[in-house]
């Protein structure tokens, strides 16, 4: 059997070539009018624009820790066309490039910057969190089981408030939003299998997705279906909206500050399960690479290793779970994930044209309604590998 292709983004209309070609124009005008970067650092941030479209990869010339990485990790593509390289490649390239572009590896004052965090800052002070954190005290009543459920359901649809899809995700008219598969009952239905070891969860967006993720985490640890949880985060800010540590001591913050009660004691709970390394967050520079987790460097492949269930959230850790690749959706999950050092999980809504472990029935269905249902964000999926 030939392998699936490679997603790349040079073909016109196609959905890679819309992030390229549609969805960074629009963001890097929103990362400019954002903060009062001097010219420098707006010509370098067009420049970068400019060269992801029309001209070739070339190494990173700024000083960034990572150097070496990117130059190990770039091998095969330096000195091709962007849109020839593989599309995650190219897309992970992108904003390292932006991060560089804004100073943020720089000697100057940018130095550190986050160019994303007035964005984050905003989603984070509005009224949708409110509403949300409200919404807790409906739990209150619920039996552990179905707790678990409303939070785990949470944390899914919580990746839907991606910043960066945001951009020019439209409305889509056609099939109601729903899970295309749902492997939750295997999750957490087992203690024995799941709990009472190390959880590890890889964590997507910040924000609206990383505040029903610790409030899943808090419930792990208060329900005992977790002995530990280690939250891994981005070591720098990443596809816009990406979790780094200040945005979950933010996030912690939000929590503590809240008027709702619920909310307020998880966020205490939280942080008090720092001091006592019940609750670890820790980051690692492969959260960065352009590169599918079967490549993952020993060490990191160590340490999930011994988890209970890694769950990975969103659409960037589900591409580099299954690979990047224009699978046939009927492929099975364990053949794509099976791979991983542990049993895994992925929460993710579909924004990207990747997907596995489809019944050939769902993809049928879904195709027929004519609607973009794997890239539009209306779509989710909970897949379990290694859990029974
Ligand atoms: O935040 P998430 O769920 O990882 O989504 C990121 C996704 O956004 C995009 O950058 C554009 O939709 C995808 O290419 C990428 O997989």
């Amino acid at each position: 059997m030939s392998p699936a292709p490679t997603i790349r983004s040079d073909v016109p209309g196609s959905f890679p070539w819309s992030v390229f070609h549609e969805r960074h124009p629009r963001l890097v005008q929103q990362v400019l009018d954002a903060l009062p970067y001097g010219p420098a650092e707006r010509a370098a941030v067009e420049d970068l624009l400019a060269e992801s479209t029309t001209g070739l990869l070339r190494p990173l010339t700024d000083d960034g820790d990572d150097h070496g990485l990117w130059l190990e990790w770039g091998r095969d593509v330096w000195g091709t066309p962007w849109g020839e390289a593989p599309f995650l490649w190219a897309e992970s390239y992108f904003y390292r490039r932006l991060l560089a572009a804004t100073g943020y590896f720089g000697s100057g004052a940018w130095r550190g910057v986050d160019p994303f965090a007035p964005f984050k800052d905003a989603e984070l002070a509005g009224p949708a969190v409110d509403e949300e954190l409200a919404a807790l005290g409906e739990l209150r009543g619920l039996a552990p089981e179905q707790r678990t459920e409303a939070l785990l359901a949470s944390a899914l649809w919580g990746n839907r408030a991606d910043l960066s899809f945001g951009l020019t995700a439209a409305p889509v008219a056609g099939r109601p939003p729903g899970l295309v598969t749902d492997d939750s009952r295997l999750l957490f239905a087992a203690p024995a299998a799941a709990g009472r070891g190390r959880v590890c969860l890889v964590a997507d967006n910040a924000g609206r997705e990383l505040l029903p993720d610790l409030l899943l985490v808090d419930h792990l640890l208060t329900e005992a279906l977790a002995a530990e949880v280690v939250l891994y985060v981005k070591p720098y800010p990443y596809y816009v909206s990406d979790a780094t540590m200040a945005d979950v001591l933010a996030a912690l913050r939000r929590l503590r500050s809240s008027p709702e009660p619920e909310a307020g004691q998880a966020g205490l709970r939280l942080w008090q399960a720092m001091h006592t390394r019940r609750l670890v967050v820790r980051t690692h520079p492969f959260f960065c690479a352009p590169l599918p987790y079967r490549e993952m460097p020993p060490d990191l492949r160590t340490e999930f290793a011994g988890a209970a269930v890694t769950i990975l959230k969103g659409d960037l850790n589900y591409r580099r779970l299954v690979g990047d690749q224009l699978w046939p959706a009927i492929t099975p999950f364990a053949d794509a994930a099976g791979h991983f050092p542990s049993p895994v999980a992925a929460l993710r809504t579909l924004k990207s044209d990747v997907v596995v472990g489809l019944d050939e029935r769902v993809v049928a269905d879904l195709d027929a309604y004519g609607t973009p249902w794997r890239t539009s964000g209306t779509h989710a999926l909970i897949q379990v590998h290694g859990l029974s």
